[in-house]
């Protein structure tokens, strides 16, 4: 696996403005340590907490831990581009707005390591062209499975969308509470951060931007 991940260009070899504007739609590289190395190093972090790592369930729990982050960091081997390759143009002319709204998901934040859980919700106006429906989600959860914050995961969801599908914009919102901040720190819970990006029509256009808010809270009362 580890092999495949590094075919892909490295996400730090940013040559320039395009191999930075193109770093989101490839697999980010890692060098992922050995089993025995994370095993390890869960096992630092259990004597960190207090606890004794010798005793009964904590024997299985580095493993457990391990196995844990290569699920819920997925995204990482994964390219939210290639979800997008497949198109579909025989929709009748359809080029009105395509809205996948409440797209659930967990991510964890860049600082501190902790889940962020939210909703993605997520237009784009067809030029010519949509894309399967699931596909869209695919690329929140790829991106949701990787370390984050709201505003990068928002402004790539947005840009992959823009630069593989090339619709005539896309809408972005994504509102999620931020574990970091009711379990510990400031500890408020119920805080919701709402963060936006629009792209071309959506960005020019303020009456698209006010339709898709509109879609989004009239479809919700
Ligand atoms: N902008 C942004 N900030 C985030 C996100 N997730 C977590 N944070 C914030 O990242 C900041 C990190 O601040 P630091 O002062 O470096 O770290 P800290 O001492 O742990 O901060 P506190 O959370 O205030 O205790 C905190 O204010 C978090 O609330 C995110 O997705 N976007
Ligand atoms: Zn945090």
């Amino acid at each position: 696996m580890d092999a495949v991940i590094k075919n892909f260009p490295p996400h730090t070899d940013k040559g320039g403005k395009d191999a930075e504007s193109k770093s989101f739609m490839d697999k980010p590289f890692t060098d992922r340590p050995s089993q025995e190395e994370v095993e390890a190093a869960v096992r630092t972090l259990l004597r960190w907490t207090g606890d004794d790592i010798s005793r009964e369930g904590l024997i299985e729990t580095p493993q457990r831990v391990a196995k844990a982050y290569r699920e819920m960091f997925s995204g990482y081997d994964q390219c939210p581009a290639e979800e997008l390759g497949r198109t579909f143009e025989e929709v009748q002319g359809y080029n009105d707005m395509v809205l996948i709204k409440d797209i659930s998901f967990h991510s964890h934040c860049e600082h501190h390591m902790v889940p962020i859980i939210g909703k993605a919700h997520v237009a784009y106006l067809p030029d010519g062209k949509v894309v399967g429906l699931s596909k869209i989600a695919r690329v929140v959860d790829i991106f949701a499975r990787r370390l984050q914050t709201q505003e990068s995961m928002t402004a790539q969801i947005a840009g992959v969308i823009q630069e593989v599908l090339q619709p005539r914009g896309v809408a972005v919102l994504i509102e999620a509470e931020h574990m970091c901040m009711a379990m510990r720190g400031i500890r408020k819970q119920g805080s919701t951060t709402l963060t936006t990006t629009f792209t071309g029509a959506y960005k020019q256009d303020l009456q698209e931007q006010a339709r898709f808010m509109t879609m989004l809270r009239d479809i919700r009362n």
